[in-house]
């Protein structure tokens, strides 16, 4: 199981290069890495499981955060409301291509987070508010799927993680309260 001193911080190389595409059928390896990546989500979305492992919690982790340079992250977004059962998007996307993005950007209020950056960086990260998304499931399978807003928003930071992108490039550092005309801001 992941813990915090796997992740791989700022500053370390892995975080600012293109990662590498990833080969079917996946090797036992990378099998094994998407599981891991996604209990890490899990286990992390747990308060009991978080606090007892000491972790940071996380709705998306990319392989390059564990030190693999790989085109594959795991995305776990909880239920939009509490009564909901099923998460708003769980999946591994592997070699994620987004094949069409909106004109109008979308934005946290409160910003965004990194396990890769220790410390808060406040500020609007303005992103597309709709994409399409292709990506291939650890089956091989090929996706191509429409998200908006929050699931929008998570796919794009972890597809950042995979082009040697972090959230923090995105903020404006003059005004990093202001964001694009029309931007959406939610949560
Ligand atoms: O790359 C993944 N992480 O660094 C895990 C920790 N950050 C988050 O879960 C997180 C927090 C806020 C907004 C977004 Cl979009 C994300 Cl992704
Ligand atoms: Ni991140």
């Amino acid at each position: 199981m992941f813990l915090m001193k796997d992740i791989t911080r700022d500053g370390n190389p892995v975080l600012r290069r293109y990662a590498d595409d990833v080969q079917f059928p996946l090797s036992k390896e990378d099998q094994q890495l998407a599981t891991d990546m996604m209990e890490y989500l899990e286990v992390s979305q747990d308060p009991e499981l978080c606090e007892k492992y000491g972790l940071r919690a996380g709705v998306g982790l990319a392989a390059p955060q564990v030190g693999v340079s790989k085109q594959m992250a795991a995305v776990l977004v909880p239920p939009a409301e509490e009564d909901d059962t099923e998460p708003e998007f769980k999946d591994v996307i592997i070699n994620p291509v987004i094949i069409s993005e909106s004109v109008q950007y979308g934005a946290l209020s409160e910003g965004e987070g990194c396990l890769s950056v220790d410390e808060d960086v406040p500020g609007y990260v303005p992103r597309h508010d709709r994409i399409t998304l292709r990506y291939q499931d650890v089956a091989g399978e090929t996706h191509t799927i429409r998200l908006k807003h929050y699931p929008a928003i998570v796919c794009q930071h972890e597809i950042d993680h995979l082009h040697g992108m972090l959230f923090y490039d995105h903020i404006n550092k003059e005004h990093p309260f202001e964001a694009p005309e029309d931007t959406i801001l939610f949560g």
